[in-house]
């Protein structure tokens, strides 16, 4: 019997960085891919805001809609492409094997990112994202809808981005009982704190954050700790199982630490942190639940004193293993395109290749 290849139909909505890099990223390394990994990834499907949805069967020329989109034009003329004027409609209309989301949805309600994501699980349709609010609000009932549909529900880039925290945590460390985790979350903050104490203003520090591309279009949740905020309900929701309310976690930002605080923390010895703590008093997210962001001062010698510049960190407490530390980049388009691009590799691999 001849067995074919099945190719990996994708959806792409959400066309802006993130979005972009992924596409470059699947043109660029499409050969690659499908050497290494056995599996032809094609994306079917692309929508943005501005100019709705497009899809074509057999996939669509990513370089001409990318071409379009750096240009400004609307991505909606491509050749034999079918075009919707939003993503819901077009994703209800069409097929593919799964959704990449990766649209921004503020934190008042995650919208459209939740409404796209349920779509695709309720057709049992996998999905990867990299949008933090969806997850962070709904992180629990989206993946308790992936399991009751068969499929996966993978959010690695909302955490840290690039640098896997979400599969060490949940799938390096399966079947041990995670009881808490301390963590720096936010690389916007973290830069500003780290330049404070090398003495640049808190202006300075941000504005160069923001050049680095590392800050959210208002850097106010960066510095007023929501982005973090966002990242603790995620590893409650994902690692421990618990869904948070935002009111659940007690945050105060960066905005009025003084560039003489950061110093005395730096001549005790210490470092100034922006600092996420979630906590549980029973097993697997139960009993009481203590989840903070907060300018706290880390001795010397705690890992997350060396946590310099976009350099995010978590130390997790499992047992049996104890105290399992990650650290890597925390934030940038290219490594957030990365963390959604390890999760379609890692749903390909589990998927049956042939049919
Ligand atoms: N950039 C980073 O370093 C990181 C980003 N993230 C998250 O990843 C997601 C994407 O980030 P990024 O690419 O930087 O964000 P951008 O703001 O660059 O892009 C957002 C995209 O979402 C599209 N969009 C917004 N609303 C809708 C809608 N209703 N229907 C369809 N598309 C919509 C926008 O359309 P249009 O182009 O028309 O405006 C745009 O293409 C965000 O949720 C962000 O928080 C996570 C980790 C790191
Ligand atoms: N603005 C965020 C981007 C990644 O999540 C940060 O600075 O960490």
């Amino acid at each position: 019997m001849t067995r074919t290849q099945r190719p990996v139909r994708i959806w792409l909505v959400g066309f802006g960085m993130v979005g972009r890099w992924l596409a470059s990223a699947l043109d660029a390394q499409a050969e690659r891919i499908a050497t290494r990994y056995g599996r032809a990834v094609t994306v079917v499907g692309v929508g943005n805001a501005r100019d709705g949805f497009i899809y074509h069967p057999d996939g669509l020329d990513l370089g001409s809609t990318l071409a379009a989109a750096s240009a400004g034009r609307p991505i909606t003329d491509q050749p034999a492409a079918r075009v919707w004027p939003n993503a819901i409609d077009g994703l209800r209309a069409t097929e593919a094997d799964l959704l990449v989301e990766v649209t921004a949805s503020p934190a008042a309600h995650g919208e459209p990112g939740v409404t796209h994501m349920r779509e695709a699980l309720q057709r049992a349709i996998p999905v990867v994202t990299s949008n933090k609010w969806p997850v962070a609000l709904h992180g629990a009932e989206l993946s308790a809808l992936a399991e009751r549909h068969g499929v996966a529900f993978r959010a690695e880039s909302t955490v840290m981005s690039g640098t896997p925290v979400l599969s060490t945590l949940t799938e390096g460390l399966a079947g041990t009982a995670p009881s808490a985790l301390r963590g720096v979350l936010n690389a916007t903050a973290n830069l500003v704190l780290s330049q404070m104490a090398n003495g640049l203003s808190y202006e300075q520090a941000l504005a160069e954050a923001q050049r680095a591309g590392l800050a959210e279009r208002d850097p106010a949740a960066d510095v007023e700790g929501h982005d973090t905020v966002a990242k603790v309900m995620i590893l409650s929701a994902l690692v421990f199982g618990r869904q948070l309310s935002r009111e659940q976690v007690t945050r105060h930002g960066i905005t009025e630490v003084t560039a003489r605080q950061v110093r005395q923390a730096a001549s005790a010895g210490g470092r100034l942190r922006h600092l996420a703590t979630l906590a549980f008093s029973g097993p697997d997210g139960t009993g009481t639940v203590t989840a903070r962001v907060q300018p706290e001062v880390v001795p010397a010698g705690d890992p997350l004193a060396g946590i310099d510049g976009v350099t995010n960190a978590v130390v997790c407490q499992a047992g049996p293993v104890g105290a399992v530390t990650i650290i890597g980049p925390g934030a940038g388009p290219e490594l957030a395109g990365q963390g959604v691009l390890s999760d379609i590799i890692a749903i390909t691999n589990a998927q049956p290749a042939v049919s």
